[in-house]
């Protein structure tokens, strides 16, 4: 019997490798064509077969000669993260993996990058590797060509002036609740607060503002109540406990189903729902308890819209998206391309994705933001004379959108903001697929990218890539660029000149000469060459959430930089009474171990959907109020 297992065995893998080689080198001598340099893998880099990959590539890289072969490293899709520009210094800027199964081509060229956004139809979003979010319904992310379009129209108006406003404002009194929570947890008061869960705080605070500004469903922070909301409570879904059937609040739901996507999408459901193993039916539960919230969510807005409610205070994503649905073909239950209506499942698709893209990436900008200015602290100083000419004293609650946000914007807290997301992308590659044959040109030589190549717009190879900013040594690394340091006054314009205490000369504006916060003018942030960064994707597939999130992030870091300075929390190596005996060169010491610490952590960040802290990691901070800074001038 076991001769004949290993016949057939034997007969398989021959019969693979007798179909597999010719196809290898079928793609090896299409993409050698382009002149790029190019690897090869056996499997795919590309499309549903990477998921294995995330379950693969763990053990792969324990076993201690496959971990350093080159084509398991193309397999990781996290290695724009984990290897920086590595590669890119290496090969080069662009260069191309292929399989049997596919071609794929990586760049962190500003040029190519700019072809290839700007060609709606040769370059397509390839929707397979997106099937991970659908779970309840396509949605604006996930779909291309006339779905894509129809979503597009439906839910596009929803981003407005009138929005980002919005934004804003909840913005600000959600830092105001966050604070209030962070400075009555045990052992904290109002003027020095330490914080363990920053990154799950920014998670619910970013969630709070898209539920209030998108959808119209004001959340508050435990110890609030609903006299604090601005709006009205809505029943089942403001409460800081769960209400109606749930046993889960949305916010909770969404948590917890948010690391878990991947399995929902590997596993049948049936399989999580009855898996002898808890954490898969807590999954199950999640997901099922989150489609329930949607499904009346919907009703929400059918309500509402049947009161001739048109969203008021709100964005009104769900309104906007159940207008005509009534009227749609096969009555509420299916829409096709040629109606500018969507169905239920693709409202609900929608619903999900905006929440979750709505609050998982802008979390993960004030996180990092936060951290990354604890441990620069010359840089928050920057920020906070910025913040103090702006807004001086002045109370958060009556900062108005049109006067302040262009200024604090175009100041060091829009620069920190950009900075950030230049070094810690939330989504470190985008993917795109070439319909056809596409000529393209790269340092004035032309070449081809053939059909059906995968194409990943590297993000973070692109926002370091030091060809694309101007040439300056580093002071932390000694390299010729300080392409890797945090840099926050790379993005403030040359001509803006700092006084002898750091404190920027502002010309007198008002904020309101141009339209929007960011357009151009002569005191607005400097803008690198097209392609070149790339945080929020380009073109038509761009991030339509960009300006929410940059007001949003603008209003929480100006909000709580106002009042307070947060510190590196050193309490892990030494106590109050132990660091109020040292003098300033052992401060200093003790707080550069901090910050190599916080980097460390910051290294091993992992991408699951976006890239953010692994999981278990954590940096905590001390947030003290402004004139009580113990490390201030001595790092
Ligand atoms: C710092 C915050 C954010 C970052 C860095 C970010 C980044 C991105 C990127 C890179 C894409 C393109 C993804 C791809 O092509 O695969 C994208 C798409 C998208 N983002 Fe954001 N985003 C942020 C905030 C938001 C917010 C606040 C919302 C909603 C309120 C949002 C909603 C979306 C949606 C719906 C798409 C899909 C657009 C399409 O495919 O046409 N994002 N985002």
């Amino acid at each position: 019997m076991w001769i004949s297992i290993a016949l057939t065995v034997v007969a398989v893998v021959l019969t693979l490798l007798c179909r597999l080689v010719p196809r290898l080198r079928h793609n090896k001598a299409k993409a050698e064509k382009t002149g790029l340099p190019v690897f090869w893998t056996p499997w795919p880099t590309y499309g549903l077969f990477t998921y294995l990959n995330l379950l693969l590539l763990p053990v792969a890289s324990r076993i201690p000669f496959i971990s350093t072969l080159n084509w398991v490293r193309f397999l990781d899709r996290g290695l724009s993260w984990t290897s920086l520009r590595e590669m890119e210094d290496k090969h080069g800027d662009t260069f191309m993996i292929v399989s049997p199964f596919n071609i794929t081509i990586k760049t962190s060229n500003a040029e190519l990058t700019s072809q290839v956004i700007s060609r709606r139809t040769g370059f397509i979003k390839p929707t397979a590797g997106y099937k991970v979010v659908d779970m309840y319904g396509t949605s604006l992310l996930s779909t291309e060509g006339d779905a894509w379009q129809r979503h597009k129209k439906i839910t596009g108006p929803a981003f407005s002036e009138k929005s980002n406003k919005l934004v804003f404002q909840e913005s600000l009194r959600q830092t105001m609740g966050m604070i209030n929570f962070w400075q009555t947890q045990e052992n904290n008061n109002n003027k020095v607060f330490t914080v363990e869960k920053l990154a799950g705080n920014s998670a619910t605070l970013s969630f709070n503002v898209i539920c209030a500004a998108g959808f119209g469903i004001p959340q508050i922070w435990p110890g609030e109540n609903e006299t604090m909301i601005a709006r009205e409570a809505v029943p089942g879904f403001s409460n800081v406990l769960p209400g109606g059937g749930h046993t889960m609040t949305l916010g909770e739901c969404l948590q917890r189903l948010l690391p878990g996507i991947i399995w929902l999408f590997l596993c049948p459901l049936w399989l999580l729902k009855y898996s002898p193993f808890k954490p898969m039916n807590k999954l199950y539960k999640c997901y099922e308890e989150c489609g329930n919230y949607f499904d009346e969510l919907v009703e929400l807005g059918k309500k509402k819209t049947d009161q001739g409610e048109n969203g008021g205070e709100t964005m009104n994503l769900v309104g906007l998206m159940l207008e005509g649905s009534e009227k749609a073909p096969q009555n509420f239950k299916s829409s096709d391309s040629n109606n500018a209506q969507l169905s239920k499942s693709e409202i609900t698709g929608n619903a999900f994705i905006f929440m979750f893209a709505g609050h998982e990436t802008s979390a993960n900008g004030i996180h990092f933001s936060l951290l990354l200015l604890a441990m620069y602290l010359h840089e928050q100083l920057r920020t906070q004379a910025d913040i103090d000419h702006i807004v001086g004293d002045m109370p958060p609650s009556v900062w108005d959108y049109q006067t302040y946000m262009p200024r604090l914007y175009n100041s060091m807290v829009g620069a920190v903001l950009n900075e950030q997301l230049r070094l810690i992308p939330a989504i470190p590659n985008i993917p795109k697929r070439t319909v056809g044959d596409q000529k393209v040109q790269v340092d004035c030589q032309e070449f081809i990218i053939p059909d059906n190549t995968f194409v990943l717009l590297n993000v973070v190879g692109s926002n370091r890539n030091p060809r694309y900013w101007p040439k300056v040594q580093s002071h932390v690394t000694g390299k010729d660029n300080d392409m890797e340091d945090f840099v926050p006054e790379r993005w403030l314009p040359k001509d803006r000149v700092l006084d002898s205490e750091n404190k920027a000369k502002h010309e007198d504006t008002n904020g309101l000469e141009t339209t929007s916060f960011e357009t151009s003018s002569s005191g607005s942030l400097v803008k690198p060459p097209n392609g070149a960064y790339i945080p929020f994707s380009l073109g038509h597939r761009a991030c339509p959430g960009r300006r929410f999130a940059q007001v949003e992030i603008t209003a929480v870091l100006s909000a709580i930089l106002q009042k307070y300075t947060v510190e590196l929390d050193v309490s892990e190596w030494a106590d109050d009474e132990q660091l109020a005996q040292m003098n300033n060169e052992e401060k200093r010491k003790l707080y550069h171990k901090a910050v190599v610490n916080a980097e460390n952590v910051i290294r091993r960040s992992q991408q699951v959907i976006t890239l953010k802290l692994k999981q278990g990691d954590k940096v905590p901070v001390r947030f003290v109020e402004r004139g009580s800074e113990r490390f201030a001038g001595i790092v």
